[in-house]
């Protein structure tokens, strides 16, 4: 197998005072490089833990993760991760936290110029090049967000792990966030796989969505194909026929099929 990310039967169970969980079974999945695949399911199906899984931050108690045909045996600087609660440092400007994290990949082989420079850019791209030095309590919960993406951005990583980037965010400030990232993901041809609760947001942005069975022991229960062509636009796609089909595709799926065996 050549694709980019090889999931292969993986199984995670957790250890907990003695009690076992099995969060997730047998899950199969390839990515290809430059796809778009977003993880949609009930809460606390394993969508996160899939994600940290991929991030190397979790161990699989079962199967095999591959990036690159390599094994992932913890976190490595060509997985950018964002999670839901951006995590900047609070003692640090916007400009700070990216910095910090450009000097752990480039530091050493790069002059202080040169990571200023990639530090900049991060938060030019996303759209923040006046609030390089504001500290995170001085700009908004969007903005925050910008930063984290700007973050995992900056150190060029071939896959982005996004979990939940917009889900604290309101529903003007998202939709403005998933317009960029569709730009961004335009311009830099990344990997992203991402985590949502929200249809609308998986299919405006997916190649694929993989919708999971509810836990435990959850899985992959269908996957769909949105073939909706790119660049795509909000306004356009509220009528798009195919659009509407996906929708309702995901929706059934989560409300009708997955809501049966949650009761
Ligand atoms: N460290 C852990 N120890 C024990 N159980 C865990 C641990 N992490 C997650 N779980 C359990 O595994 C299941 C999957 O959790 P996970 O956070 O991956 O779900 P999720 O689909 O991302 O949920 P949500 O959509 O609510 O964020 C849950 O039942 C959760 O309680």
């Amino acid at each position: 197998m050549n694709k980019y990310l090889n999931i292969e039967n993986v199984g995670m169970t957790f250890y907990k005072r003695g009690a076992t969980f099995e969060a997730l079974s047998d899950i199969s999945l390839t990515v290809d490089q430059g796809e778009f695949i977003t993880l949609i399911g009930h809460s606390g199906c394993g969508k996160s833990t899939l994600l940290n899984l991929v991030a190397g931050l979790l161990r699989a108690t079962t199967g095999h993760l591959l990036l690159s045909n390599k094994e992932i045996a913890g976190p490595g600087p060509e997985r950018g991760v964002v999670f839901q609660n951006h995590s900047l440092l609070p003692w640090l400007t916007a400009a700070g936290n990216v910095l910090l994290a450009v000097e752990r990949v480039f530091g050493e082989r790069e002059s202080r110029a040169q990571l200023q420079a990639r530090t900049t850019a991060a938060l030019e791209l996303v759209g923040l090049g006046h609030a390089a030095s504001r500290y995170p309590d001085e700009i908004s919960g969007g903005m925050k967000q910008r930063v984290g993406i700007a973050r995992a951005l900056a150190m060029e990583p071939k896959i982005l792990l996004l979990d939940e980037p917009f889900g604290a965010l309101d529903a003007l400030t998202r939709a403005h966030l998933q317009d960029e990232l569709m730009g961004i993901v335009a311009k830099t041809g990344s990997t992203v796989v991402m985590v949502t609760h929200d249809v609308d947001e998986a299919v405006l942005l997916s190649d694929r969505i993989v919708m999971m069975t509810n836990g435990p022991a959850a899985t992959i229960g269908a996957i769909l194909d949105v073939g909706l062509p790119k660049p795509r636009e909000r306004l356009q796609l509220a009528t798009n026929p195919r659009y509407i089909e996906c929708r309702r595709e995901v929706l059934e799926f989560l409300y009708s099929r997955q809501a049966m065996k949650a009761a």
